[in-house]
């Protein structure tokens, strides 16, 4: 690109190739890049909504309905179609659902602002009104949420079903629910006069084989090692558990030295020393009393005999993620020194055994006392199906866990946005001109979540439109779609319910990322970039 003035060569300013797009035509650009990648995503909301199968550059094959997947799988160029896979990520890893509802908004977002900038309205007032607008949501979501009990199992179980009933695991959902229920509540913490939850104590493993009603909840953990050695016992009861974060072998030095011993008694005397320190550490961890090691390093051959000899179950090379969740699980202390192992850094299990998960053997940590680790063994019938049920479990997981640390729900089947969007309406009179349209934008772009979920379940939704504005207008505050009977209806009486927090988040996220998408006026792009190339409207990179 050339800057020029007269009387001057013209200034470069971008490097050779790169083509820069500017006004309306960069912001018509991204909308409509935005905008294609939340059409793919929209015939996925909802219990009714399609799966997508994801094929990968190695040619895996993926079947979802999980909106986060589908979109970090998509590998998406274009930087404003980028933004809405972002808003989705940021949304999975805050509340851990409502994605798909997230980037069917901000689609919608967009394209009522296109409609408003056509008519001339300028971009930035649109973005003032959807801020405005997302602020006035957001209060009145916070109005019309029901405050629940942190630790109700009725409140719980039902946004656990609503989470789970999108997905391809869905008709396992109510015996998965109270898995989801069991482990959240086990390992919720108080603090702040509230509660806390964290999402990493809660180990989800999964192995392909039986069924997914024979997906377990361990009060304890499972570890994918199996016993390190053939003499030791496969099965401890009331073990009492040394975890251990230094290697049980003597540390060869880093680089390779040669030590030469010319007198075979001198040879004798140098591996009798080997010995003699690795039976002294086995001798220091049985002199605490315990009888099963975890360690997080490895074992040397010897030490590993010793250790079968004194009956003692070990496992090495544990992961870090799983000696902290042992930790928390058994009330044990991991040492880096075994020097300083004590009696009083073991942790406790009623029962340390291995057992056989199809070909491999895993090492089952349970009964501990009021454990704040959990394990949820996934089963399925193969490895596709316990990967949804993974991520389905894991949304399950997260809505609850919203829950209990900030007690409040929502109706579900789009009867909080249907509600938001009618109210919107009316605090709209109150604005003047311009303001006024944004919000009314907002409102209308809100309206599209139930109206999704109508299409997706075959609905009219025009008739869908017509029938939740007016039970909305008669104070059926939670008027939704039920996509299973294809009809609007109260979701209270259903009881599909979902955490507030999911909605405040969704608000906030889809405006952000509308808004940044609004603010744009120039695209700069490299060459071979993308964005930089020439493509047909519509499409990412178009110009
Ligand atoms: N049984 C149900 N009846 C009506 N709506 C439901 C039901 N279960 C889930 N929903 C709705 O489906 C939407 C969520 O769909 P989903 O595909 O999980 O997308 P997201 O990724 O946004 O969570 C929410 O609006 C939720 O209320
Ligand atoms: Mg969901």
């Amino acid at each position: 690109m050339a800057a020029q003035q007269a009387g001057y060569a013209p200034v470069l300013i971008l490097k050779e190739g790169a083509t820069e797009t500017k006004g309306r035509d960069a912001l018509r650009n991204s909308i409509e890049a935005a905008r294609v990648v939340s059409e793919i995503v929209r015939t996925s909301l909802g219990p009714r909504g399609m799966d997508k199968m994801l094929v990968d550059s190695l040619g895996d094959v993926t079947i979802t309905n999980d909106g986060a997947t589908m979109l970090k799988q998509m590998d998406v160029q274009h930087p404003a179609a980028k933004l809405l896979v972002e808003i989705a990520k940021a949304t999975d890893a805050e509340v851990g659902d409502g994605t798909t509802t997230s980037v069917v908004f901000a689609g919608a977002l967009l394209s009522k602002a296109q409609e408003l900038i056509d008519s001339d309205v300028h971009p930035t007032v649109v973005v003032d009104g959807y801020r405005k607008a997302s602020e006035k949501a957001m209060e009145i979501l916070n109005g019309i949420a029901i405050k629940v009990s942190p630790t109700d199992r009725e409140w719980l179980r039902k946004v656990a079903l609503t989470a789970m009933a999108s997905k391809v695991v869905a008709q396992d959902a109510e015996y998965l629910s109270k898995l989801v229920l069991d482990s959240v509540l086990q390992v919720a913490e108080k603090r702040d006069g509230g509660y806390k939850v964290d999402i990493d104590s809660i180990k989800v493993e999964k192995k392909p084989g039986g069924a997914i009603t024979d997906t377990l909840f361990v009060k304890g953990i499972v570890i994918d090692k199996e016993v390190v050695h053939g003499g030791m016992p496969k099965k401890v009861e009331n073990a009492k558990i040394a975890l251990i974060n230094a290697p049980l072998e003597i540390e060869k030095p880093e680089i390779s030295a040669e030590i030469r011993i010319s007198d075979p008694t001198k040879m004798k005397a140098f591996l009798d020393e080997e010995a003699r320190i690795l039976r002294e550490m086995v001798q220091k961890i049985k002199a605490t009393g315990a009888n099963v090691v975890f360690c997080q390093k490895g074992i040397d051959d010897l030490a590993q005999h010793y250790l079968a000899k004194e009956g003692i179950l070990a496992v090495r090379r544990v992961k870090e993620s799983d000696m902290t969740r042992l930790a928390k699980a058994t009330g044990g202390r991991i040492v880096t020194n075994i020097d300083e192992l004590s009696s009083n850094d073991l942790g406790y299990a009623a029962l340390v055994e291995e057992r056989k998960i199809e070909e491999d053997k895993w090492v089952f940590v349970e009964g501990c006392k009021d454990p704040k680790a959990v394990t949820i063994l996934v089963r399925g019938g193969s490895q596709r199906i316990v990967d949804e049920a993974e991520r389905s479990i894991h949304d399950a997981l997260m809505v609850v866990k919203d829950v209990v640390e900030s007690p409040a729900v929502v109706g579900g089947g789009g009867a909080p946005e249907a509600e938001t969007a009618y109210q919107l309406r009316q605090w709209a009179q109150t604005l003047s001109g311009r303001e006024q349209l944004a919000v009314l934008a907002y409102a209308n772009a809100l309206e599209r979540i139930p109206l999704t979920l109508a299409e997706n379940a075959g609905m009219n939704p025009l008739d869908a439109k017509t029938e939740l504005a007016k039970a909305h207008s008669e104070g059926r505050r939670w008027a939704g779609v039920d996509p299973f009977e294809s009809k609007v209806v109260d979701m209270d009486a259903k009881n599909v319910y979902e955490p507030l927090s999911v909605k405040l988040q969704v608000v906030k996220a889809a405006t952000e990322a509308a808004s940044m998408i609004l603010r744009i006026d120039d695209i700069i792009a490299a060459k071979g970039t993308s964005a930089g190339k020439e493509g047909k409207p519509g499409m990412p990179g178009g110009e």
